[in-house]
Order: structure tokens, then C-alpha cells, then sequence
């Protein structure tokens, strides 16, 4: 009979029967199968059937390379997969967690901190939707996104990544997905796998479950929970995430009571699949598999029994694909793992290809490559930045408010800090980098200062200095009008973000004090998560939470300067001291410096 899985007219379920019932285990186990792109040559992909192919943060096809770079390397691959004996095409995936972070040029958005004090779901639902054309500009169709983390302990490395502390914040953020995928029509099918077109993207609701709870916010560690705490606070954002059609869900790497989410059968299988009812593929982490042991890769056969019998579909394997096809193989062989299981995650993965289109439109769309850091995504961006900073100061007691600044300064301004002139900074984690980068090379944006100096009349006089020394200030604290102060936390990303003490880095505390102890001043905490604040904040005249705004910086100015009032609300608690840690709102003992929800607000001027 014709292949009736290649006809698109025949429903889904016909085509992922007819075509699972054709394919050998070494097809099922390829399909399976996700490899890095290091490894992944057309001739890898073609003789082991690879089912999927990433990224890894900053793996990219050259430095600062162009969409069409992009383009030819994720269709030369594609290549090697329509040549197997079944055609079946590979799904290429990548971490677009703030904007297409890896790529050159690509628009960076607020990380998710700041997206939540948007309050915005409408808002994340748009930016969703332009995440996805600059992703499909690069020939991608699968992103490792949204992270729905709801993160309890300011210390995890990877808080800026959650939307907020509050479930149903995190709720409320997840129509980024119906960005990402398409929104479902009315009369369409909730809660199954959904994509509207060749414009949107596959997304993938991350980690699996409990990752923003670990102890001490220690990355890839241990939550402690009830049952009924694990389903009150960190997995209201999945039944979300689930009824928005999001294709695959994500394992984290941390444990639950004691057990490792990717050995965690209960979770995964009779929860999140028979529960909650996902039809999508699950699909490990990074080496998921191989940290399922202490130490690492230990007995990478358990790894896989255990991980493919919790119910994982899809691994990330990413680089020793041989030695997983082989285990697998000989793990089914033997009857350790049955046929059942396999077809379960191989029909789950076909469903997800199909229902993306990815059989019909297997390479990338050309005409998409001039999407890419488009000034209109840009103008949205700067958008989400305005409506993300928080106005936690406004004026000393009896002064009147500081903010919005005049755009006249007949002294001239003081800008002062190192994040005032520092892209990287200002866009954190997982951009071009995996852990980000300092300074202004790394690709195409405005730095807060930049928007400072667009923003101020013409000629006003505005004076950078990253670290005024205090005999500078001296003979100049009667000149400047009032001085901004930039500071904040460097670039990071997962384990190397964990941090017991949250003290503001230096120089950053010496120059609050030189500069606001002379001159008035508002403060810019540039970071990706609250930092101790307590000590300075007396001297402070003024003070911003700006998060992580990524290449927008100009929105920044929007809202200091008056163009916008100021809207944001914390999307988290401010603590004190660390030592109240963990602290969330709720709690019976809350005493925050800001409390969950606080922001002050300006009318535009
Ligand atoms: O980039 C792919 C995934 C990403 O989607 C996950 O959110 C994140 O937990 C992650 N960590 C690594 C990773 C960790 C350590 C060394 C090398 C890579 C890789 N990845």
C-alpha cells in the first residue's frame, strides 16, 4: 500500500500506526535518540536513524553566525535523515529561554524574573510568538522553553529562569506556550499536542517536577516535599502547560524525596501521562541519564532501565549515542525493558512530528531569515523591559519622589557602575554563551547608557564613570544634578548561579555609598534575583529592581526618564538577610525588605 504515514490526509492516529508498524528497533531506539550537533553529521544521523538533534548552550555552527549558516547547517542534517529508509524527519531543538539566546543578533528579552512582574500574560503570549519566528529565521522548529520553575530559594543559580515564586504567577506566564505553538482554536482539542504552523515552535515545559525547591536552592539537588505540597506549589504550571497543547515536557535533574525525577516512575508515567493525561514526549535532560548514579555514568545500563522505564521518551543523550543505542538495544533484547514501553515513546514522538508538520515541512522556510533581531520584536522587547522594573524607592522620607528624572540637567548627570555599560550583564545566562558574557561585543543591543544618553535633551551633560573615586566625587557632587547607579550580578548560568550570601558584588556597595552619600541618587539593580539590599538602602535617594532586561536597554530610560510610568510588580519576595531563606509569600513568618507583589508606580511625564 502507499505509505499512508506520508499522506497528511489520513488522521494522525493512522499515520503514527501505519508508520510505527514499519519501523525496526534500531529505527524506535534512533528515534529516541537526541544527539549534539558536534556529533551530528548527516552520515551519524542517516546509519542510527537520529531521531533528534540540539544545541547545548552556545553551540553554534560558527562564531556569530548568520540565520543562513543556521539554515544550511540544520538542512544538512535533515538531509541525512530523509534518506534513511523511512524518511522519518529529525527535530532540531535549542534553548531560546529569553529570545534565541545562542544566535548572533538575535532579540534578548527579559529573562523570565522580570517577565513575571510584568503581570502580563498577554504580553509573554507576544513575545512568545516573535521568540518563534526569529527561532524559525534559523531553520529550528524546537525550543527547551518555557522553564516553569517555580522557584522558592532565591540562592538557585537558576531563579531568573522561573517566572516567579508564586504557582500561580507561573500559571499565569505559561501563554508564552500559546505564543510559542499557536494559541488553540476554539472547537480545537485541549490538551494534546498543538502547533498552528510553520511560524511557531514546539515548545517544552521544564523540569520536571520540583526543580525550583531543591534544598538551599542547590542546583540539581534534593526537594523535599509532601505530595500535596509538590502538587500545590510546583506542579500547577504543567496542568496549564499541558491544556495549551505544549508538545513535550522536560525532566529535571533534581530529586524528590530522595529519588531522581529521571528514575521516577510515579511522576512521569502514572502522573504526568495517565493523571495529567500528556499525549506529548517526554524528553530528558542533558546526561539525564548518566546522573541517575552517583557518581555520574556509574552503570549507564541501570541509567537507562531506569529512565526509559520511568517512562522518559526521548534522551538526551548527548554525545555517547553509541553506547546508549547499544544499551537499549540489549536492555529490550533481554526483555528488561518491553517492546510496549518503546512504541509508547516512539508513538509519542511521532505524534509530536506529525502534528508540527514536520513531515510535510521537513527543511527550513528561507523567507523567515530576515525575522531575526527584527526592530519590531526589538520594540516589543523594550516593551517587556519597561513594564519589568520594579520601583522599590521613590524619594527619601519627607522628599518628594526622585523619579521620573528630568531630561534637563543643567549640572549634568553622574552615571556610575558597571552594568550602566555592559550588554552582557544586562542580558545574563544563556546568551551566546551558555553562561553569558560581559562587555558590548558580544552581539547586537543598547546598554543602559546608551538609552540614558538618547533619552536626555540634547547637550545635557551626561558624565560615565564605572568606579568614581571619592576625590572625583568630591570636587564634583555640587555639580551633578543626581547621579545614576548601576550595579548588579555578572552573567551565569545553572550550578555556577548558586549562591549562599546574595551580597551585590563589588565594587557595587562601595559605589552606592561614595556616590549616593554625595550626590542624589536612584539606583539600578541589574540581577537575576533579589540581593542584599538592606544596608544602603537609607543612602539610596531612589531605587529600580531591572532584573535581567537582555538587548533592550533603551526601556530602561523609557521609564526612568517619564516617557512610561512605571507598572512592574515584584514577582518575588525581597528578603532581608539570607538568613530568612527560604521565604515566599504565604509564609507564616514573613518579613520581607519587599514583600511578594510591592512595586511603587509613576505617571508618565
Ligand atoms: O541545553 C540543553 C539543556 C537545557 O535545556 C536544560 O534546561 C539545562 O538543565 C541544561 N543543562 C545542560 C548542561 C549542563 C551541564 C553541562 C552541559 C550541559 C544542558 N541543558
Amino acid at each position: 500500500s502507499a505509505d499512508r504515514y506520508k499522506d497528511p490526509s489520513q488522521p494522525l492516529n493512522t499515520r503514527i500506526d501505519d508508520l510505527l508498524g514499519r519501523m525496526t528497533l534500531a529505527e524506535k531506539i534512533g528515534q529516541m535518540s537526541q544527539i549534539e550537533r558536534e556529533k551530528a553529521t548527516p552520515d551519524v544521523i542517516n546509519k542510527y536513524f537520529i531521531g533528534s538533534v540540539l544545541s547545548g548552550g552556545g553551540s553554534v555552527p560558527e562564531k556569530n553566525a548568520p540565520p543562513e549558516a543556521w539554515v544550511g547547517m540544520v538542512n544538512g542534517m535533515q538531509s541525512g535523515a530523509l534518506s534513511t529508509r523511512l524518511g522519518i524527519p529529525m527535530l532540531y531543538g535549542i534553548d531560546a529561554v529569553h529570545g534565541h539566546g545562542n544566535v548572533y543578533k538575535a532579540t534578548i528579552f527579559p529573562h523570565n524574573v522580570g517577565l513575571g512582574c510584568t503581570r502580563d500574560p498577554e504580553l509573554a503570549k507576544r513575545i512568545g510568538a516573535a521568540v518563534a519566528l526569529e527561532v524559525r529565521a534559523t531553520g529550528i522548529p524546537y525550543i527547551f522553553a518555557p522553564c516553569v520553575a517555580v522557584c522558592r530559594d532565591p540562592r538557585w543559580g537558576r531563579c531568573y529562569e522561573s517566572f516567579s515564586e508564586h504557582p500561580e504567577l507561573v500559571q499565569n506566564m505559561t501563554s508564552i506556550i500559546s505564543g510559542f505553538q499557536g494559541e488553540i482554536p476554539a472547537g480545537g482539542t485541549l490538551g494534546v499536542p498543538f502547533m498552528a504552523g510553520q511560524r511557531n515552535v514546539a515548545a517544552c515545559s521544564k523540569h520536571y517536577v520540583g526543580d525550583g525547591g531543591t534544598t538551599n536552592g542547590i542546583n540539581e539537588n534534593n526537594t523535599v516535599a509532601t505530595f500535596h505540597e509538590l502538587l500545590s506549589i510546583h506542579m500547577p504550571p504543567y496542568y496549564n502547560a499541558v491544556i495549551r497543547g505544549v508538545s513535550t515536557v522536560m525532566i529535571s535533574y533534581s530529586s524528590w524525596n530522595g529519588l531522581k525525577m529521571h528514575a521516577n516512575r510515579f511522576l512521569i508515567t502514572d502522573f504526568l501521562k495517565k493523571e495529567l493525561r500528556f499525549r506529548g514526549f517526554v524528553i530528558s535532560d542533558w546526561q539525564g541519564l548518566d546522573r541517575i548514579t552517583t557518581p555520574e555514568h556509574a552503570d549507564y545500563i541501570l541509567s537507562i532501565k531506569l529512565g526509559i522505564l520511568a517512562g522518559i521518551d526521548m534522551v538526551m543523550i548527548p554525545f555517547n549515542y553509541t553506547e546508549f543505542i547499544d544499551g537499549l538495544t540489549l536492555l529490550v533484547n533481554n526483555g528488561t525493558i518491553p517492546m510496549s514501553r518503546i512504541d509508547d515513546a516512539v508513538r509519542r514522538i511521532l505524534r509530536v512530528k506529525f502534528t508540527m508538520g514536520l513531515f510535510e515541512n521537513p527543511y527550513a522556510d528561507p523567507s523567515l531569515t530576515g525575522e531575526l533581531g527584527k526592530q519590531e520584536h526589538r520594540d516589543l522587547a523594550r516593551e517587556a523591559v519597561r513594564k519589568s522594573l520594579v520601583l522599590l524607592k521613590n524619594g527619601k522620607p519627607g522628599d518628594k519622589p526622585l523619579l521620573p528624572l528630568p531630561k534637563k540637567a543643567y549640572g549634568g548627570i553622574l552615571v556610575a557602575g558597571s552594568h550602566a555599560n555592559d550588554l552582557g550583564s544586562q542580558c545574563g545566562g544563556w546568551t551566546i554563551t551558555w553562561q553569558g558574557l560581559t562587555g558590548n561585543n558580544l552581539t547586537a543591543g543598547t546598554t543602559i547608557l546608551d538609552g540614558i544618553k538618547r533619552a536626555v535633551v540634547p547637550g545635557t551633560d551626561v558624565v560615565y564613570s564605572e568606579n568614581p573615586d571619592a576625590g572625583f566625587i568630591q570636587q564634583n557632587k555640587a555639580r551633578f544634578d543626581y547621579a545614576i547607579v548601576v550595579v548588579g550580578e555578572p552573567p551565569y548560568a545553572e550550578t555556577f548561579g548558586d549562591n549562599l550570601n546574595l551580597t551585590i558584588p563589588a565594587p557595587g556597595p562601595a559605589i552606592i555609598q561614595n556616590v549616593c552619600g554625595s550626590i542624589k541618587c536612584v539606583v539600578v539593580i541589574v540581577s537575576g534575583r533579589p540581593l542584599v539590599l538592606e544596608p544602603y538602602i537609607n543612602t539610596m535617594n531612589a531605587l529600580v529592581a531591572a532584573w535581567l532586561p537582555g538587548t533592550e536597554g533603551q526601556g530602561v530610560a523609557d521609564v526612568l526618564f517619564g516617557d512610561y510610568g512605571f507598572t512592574g510588580k515584584l514577582s518575588r519576595t525581597w528578603f532581608r538577610s539570607v538568613n530568612q531563606l527560604p521565604m515566599n509569600v504565604g509564609d507564616a513568618r514573613y518579613d520581607p525588605l519587599f514583600p511578594f507583589g510591592f512595586g511603587l508606580e509613576t505617571q508618565p511625564s
